[in-house]
């Protein structure tokens, strides 16, 4: 796990590295060194099986799977044992499963990655990436066995992240997000509010 950790965590700091230069921030050095100095990087082990299925549906009506959100992160990079993780598709609003189509004909996707942009990518490029707002569909009652590993990257605890000061060459002209950090995500969690942290940053009009 250790050696899969680093890889992941080396593969999404070389990910951003072209994503920022996309945006053309005038010089993106500073804020990668940010990430690689500072930044943070989890590992979520998320384990569905049939024991589990049982055990929730004894108590409730509950079933295993995760309900559509986005990541709080820069990148989350996602190894899954079996197909089970769907995509939204902003150009046409269906869900799209994010295994290959051979990879389901086959019944896994050992072999692929798949690479989710989170939110915070989405508030420092001020909305030129999005979010992408994913789920996993429910396992069945009686055949339930997947494993997921995602790895997280993203900014520091305390930083608060906004859309980058300069973008395209130009000063940016209209901030689309308010700049906030993890922690004040944490309070979002915390404090009970229903709307996803993402909503709460985003300045309409
Ligand atoms: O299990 C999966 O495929 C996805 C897990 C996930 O979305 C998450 O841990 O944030
Ligand atoms: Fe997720």
């Amino acid at each position: 796990m250790g050696k899969y950790s680093k890889e992941t965590r080396n593969l999404s700091i070389s990910l951003l590295k072209p994503m920022l230069e996309s945006l053309h921030i005038t010089d993106p050095s500073p804020l990668l060194h940010k990430v690689t100095s500072e930044g943070m990087h989890m590992m979520a082990v998320n384990h569905y099986h049939t024991g589990l299925q049982q055990q929730l549906l004894s108590n409730s009506a509950a079933q295993i799977g995760i309900p559509p959100h986005t990541d709080h992160t820069l990148i989350t990079v996602l190894l899954q044992t079996s197909p089970g993780l769907h995509v939204l598709d902003p150009t046409d609003g269906n869900w799209k499963d994010a295994a290959a189509p051979s990879e389901i004909i086959q019944g896994g996707a050992q072999n692929t990655l798949q690479v989710l942009v989170g939110d915070q990518l989405e508030v420092l490029s001020n909305g030129r990436y999005r979010g992408a707002v994913h789920r996993v569909s429910q396992c069945s009652p009686d055949n339930c066995s997947r494993i997921s590993v995602a790895s997280l990257l993203s900014f520091g605890m305390d930083e608060v992240v906004e859309p980058a000061a300069e973008m395209d060459g130009d000063e940016l002209l209209k901030p689309f997000y308010k700049g906030r950090s993890l922690r004040d995500l944490l309070d979002h969690l915390a404090s009970g509010e229903k709307l996803p942290f993402i909503e709460t940053l985003r300045i309409m009009g």
